[in-house]
């Protein structure tokens, strides 16, 4: 009998059997089952294939039963995968975990025990375009100019507070600023109208468990003896809100064992904090920390590439990183002459690798850092008729059609949900308009009603009969299928009410290449729903179950295993994920760095990080890309290529496309921060290499000295000191002094030794003392004084003084 406590003879052999493909450190983290462990280690070393191992181990070693296990992961891909490493590990028996991102996890959760904090258990998630359109209409009433103060980033700082837990009240008090304050008096009405709605955003799904465990202590002293082990990958990238939902559930056993890597963190901007790590070891002071140093993924050559791209961090936490794998090959580094060569030269690329190496599509992945870049690389490998997949961008769930028939689904499940009804209530259109929906929305609101509510009283609310009858007939078709909705199969539902909304119908009667398409669309979405109310044997699964599954996919999870293609996505979707072949693109300044990042240290070394984490992806062969000129906002810019290529050493770890070695231009170089710096910069190359910028006093003063700032930290003392190319002048903006630079020559080595105080000789006048050097390079002047013809000053580069001591 199957029985946590009591473990066979069989049962420990097979436990035992499961260390088998694990090093001993790694073993050692599996066999540390009670009590907190931590694991920190860099990339490619085992964390995630330990924390898989961990669990089976647990299970096979009967010191727990599959329900007492949550491993929380940073996708919902990755949690499938560990069920499935696991399922193979382990057989049957590991049905039953818990295993998921903190969101899904956590809305499961929620959906249980929503009567305790108020909501209804078929609550919807609204996602960033409802909470916009939330906002915007609350902006809208109460007066605040949308174009000054943009839905958008109130979304976002909305956001950041809710991931802080702060509530209204005390992200009012904390308002210094205006836009601080516009948001205040958005947050406290945002949040009333959730809940009316029986919505929750996404920041919700981790603010509301906390409140919940709070408010009720059985609560959580349940969830705490129903999961006695917990698992978290990604460690790093944990915020505010998830921190604390482990420690809660931890509190009491304590059996928690989190992996990660402080250099791999890259979510900062999303209130990830890497402090959570620090603070582990003071949350439990009895936990063990185990690090891991080989790495199993990459050659020689890519791990020391990695490492070599972190040391320009000056705040990591010192790791070392060796392993066994082969020496391997260069790390690449292309140069395009444009965004379109770039992506044609890496479709070039593949295809040679592919035809030649043998290596399938999905072993290729090429990185970027904005979902922009993507365009044109979907282009080129579309004309080479490479198959590809794109992870982000557009995707599937996020297509209007997609999100129509979705909003329909949401609103038989809950009524209540405003965003839903107001994005289908017209669509396709049936004659409800503006003014209809305006009059709806005034009654709602004076009433204290939700539109759903609202709508079954048209009449009532002022309306027009013509109206208010198009109304009623909406409100019938929705509360028609609300009412089948528990009840009923959820594809049998779903194609059934779809095809009643009149969406199919109107996509047909359009008729374009367009239209068809996106009926298409809609007839995969519901292939998607029926797949997924059969893939449970025991019993159909209600479309409620569907519509929780699809708000939380995030873009990775579609990322199909079996399908065979090339991988496009961000570096930061890339994140846990390896592939033979990567393609790290855009390596430009502006771009990556990106521009508001290069302006701030703190910024610039998460940058660095997400390069790290880009690299560190590739198993054999790793390409580096960056091009001379982009689109960007919809104009060509030429572009210079991104620090984090110069500041590598120029060993033997990357070459140029002709196999030539790389390097690096050392005439960048960072200046005392105390020089008076000020940021901004601009500048803008030619494809000749000719630029031009506009100067900050900084940077004329930095001119002055001989130096270029790029930015405050950055300074080139030459255009591009490897190109044999006559001095260029600087095409200056708004009238800025011109100043020349000498490729190749530092500006400092020119007129070397001679300096104040030094004694020279002159053809005509004789030995004489140095005073005083003006300027640099072609235009550096001496003044001298000479004891037989007095002070004389003399351009140095015709004046042929010769230095005597
Ligand atoms: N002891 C081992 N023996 C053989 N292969 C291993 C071993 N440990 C890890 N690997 C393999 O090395 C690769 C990297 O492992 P894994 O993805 O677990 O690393 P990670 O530390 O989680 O990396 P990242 O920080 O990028 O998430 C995987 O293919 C894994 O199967
Ligand atoms: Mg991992």
């Amino acid at each position: 009998m199957f029985s946590p406590e009591a473990a066979s003879g069989a049962d420990e052999k097979r436990a035992d059997e499961l260390l088998e493909g694990l090093n001993p450190v790694q073993q050692e983290a599996v066999r540390a089952s009670e009590g907190a462990v931590m694991i920190i280690a860099g990339p490619g070393s085992g964390k995630t294939r330990t924390l898989t191992h961990r669990i089976a181990y647990l299970i096979a070693a009967r010191k727990a039963w599959p329900s007492q296990i949550l491993a929380l992961t940073f996708t919902n891909k990755a949690a499938r995968e560990m069920r499935t490493r696991v399922t193979d590990l382990v057989g049957p028996d590991a049905k039953g975990m818990w295993m998921g991102t903190f969101h899904s996890v956590f809305s499961r959760v929620l959906r249980r025990e929503a009567d305790k904090i108020g909501f209804s258990r078929d609550f919807s998630i609204y996602d960033t375009d409802d909470q916009e359109r939330l906002l915007r209409e609350l902006m809208l009433r109460q007066g605040v100019d949308a174009k000054k103060y943009t839905p958008r980033s109130i979304r976002g700082r909305i956001s950041s507070a809710k991931n802080q837990m702060m509530t209204p009240e005390a992200y009012a008090a904390l308002a210094n600023d205006p836009y601080m304050e516009v948001t205040a008096r958005l947050y406290g009405p945002y949040n009333q109208r959730l809940r009316k709605a029986n919505a929750m955003d996404f920041d919700d799904l981790l603010a509301w468990p906390i409140r919940l465990f709070e408010q009720h202590p059985d609560v959580l002293a349940d969830y705490q003896r129903r999961w006695r082990y917990i698992h978290i990958d990604e460690y790093q990238d944990t915020n505010k809100a998830q921190y604390l939902l482990a420690k809660l559930l931890a509190a009491e056993h304590q059996n928690i064992c989190v992996v990660g890597d402080d250099a791999q963190s890259i979510y900062a901007f999303r209130g990830a904090d890497i402090g959570n790590i620090l603070s582990f070891q003071n949350d439990y002071p009895e936990a063990t920390t185990i690090r891991l140093e080989q790495n199993y993924r990459s050659t020689q050559k890519i791990v020391r590439f990695a490492d070599a791209i972190i040391k320009g961090n000056t705040k990591q936490l010192d790791k070392k990183l060796w392993t066994e794998n082969d020496e391997g090959e260069p790390v690449r580094l292309m140069e395009a002459l444009s965004e379109r060569d770039e992506s044609q030269k890496i479709e070039r690329t593949i295809r040679d690798l592919h035809v030649r190496g043998g290596i399938p599509w999905k072993q290729f992945a090429v990185l970027y850092r904005t979902n922009a870049q993507s365009r044109s690389m979907e282009e080129s490998l579309r004309r080479g008729g490479i198959p590809y997949r794109m992870v982000g961008g557009t995707s599937f769930y996020q297509r209007k059609e997609i999100k129509d028939a979705l909003a329909y689904l949401r609103l038989a499940v809950n009524p209540s949900d405003d965003a839903s009804l107001l994005r289908v209530i017209n669509t396709p259109t049936r004659g409800i308009g503006g003014k209809t929906v305006d009059g709806l929305r005034r009654y709602a609101a004076e009433h204290g009603l939700s539109l759903w509510q609202a709508a079954q009283e048209p009449s009532d609310a002022g309306l027009s009969s013509r109206a208010a009858g198009a109304v009623e007939k909406f409100a019938f078709l929705v509360a028609r299928f609300a009412s089948k909705a528990p009840h009923t199969p959820a594809d049998e539902l779903a194609r059934e009410y779809i095809q009643e909304t009149g969406l199919l119908q109107s996509l047909r009667d359009e008729n374009t290449p367009e239209s068809l398409v996106r009926l298409e669309n809609i007839h995969e979405l519901l292939n998607a729903v029926a797949e997924f109310a059969q893939a449970d044997s025991d019993a159909p699964r209600t479309l409620s179950e569907f519509l929780q599954e699809v708000s939380l996919v995030s873009d990775v999870d579609r990322l199909g295993e079996e399908e065979n293609r090339v991988t496009l996505m961000t570096l930061h979707a890339s994140k846990g994920l390896e592939f033979k072949v990567v393609f790290v693109t855009g390596m430009e300044e502006g771009l990556f760095p990106l521009a508001k990042a290069a302006q701030d240290p703190t910024e610039l070394e998460e940058e660095r990080r997400l390069f790290y984490v880009g690299a560190t992806r590739a198993e054999e062969i790793l390409y580096l890309s960056y091009a001379r000129t982009r689109y960007r906002y919809g104009e060509s810019t030429s572009a210079v290529r991104s620090r984090f290529l110069d500041e590598l050493d120029g060993d033997d770890l990357m070459r140029t496309e002709s196999g030539a070695r790389f390097a690096p231009r050392k005439d960048r170089f960072q200046l005392p921060d105390d020089d008076g710096a000020q940021g901004g910069y601009r500048v803008e190359y030619d494809a000749d290499g000719g630029y031009s910028y506009e100067s900050t006093p900084a940077q004329r003063r930095a001119a002055k000295s001989g130096y270029e700032q790029m930015d405050p930290h950055y300074y080139r003392t030459s255009l591009r000191p490897d190109a044999a190319k006559p001095a260029r002048k600087k095409k200056a903006s708004g009238g800025e002094r011109s100043v020349e630079y000498e490729p190749g020559v530092a500006p400092e080595a020119a007129g070397s030794d001679v300096v104040p105080g030094v004694k020279v000789v002159h053809g005509t006048f004789g030995e004489g003392k140095v005073i005083a050097i003006e300027g640099k390079g072609e235009r550096a002047a001496a003044t001298v004084h000479f004891p037989r013809v007095g002070q004389k000053k003399l351009k140095l580069k015709f004046a042929r003084l010769r230095v005597i001591g």
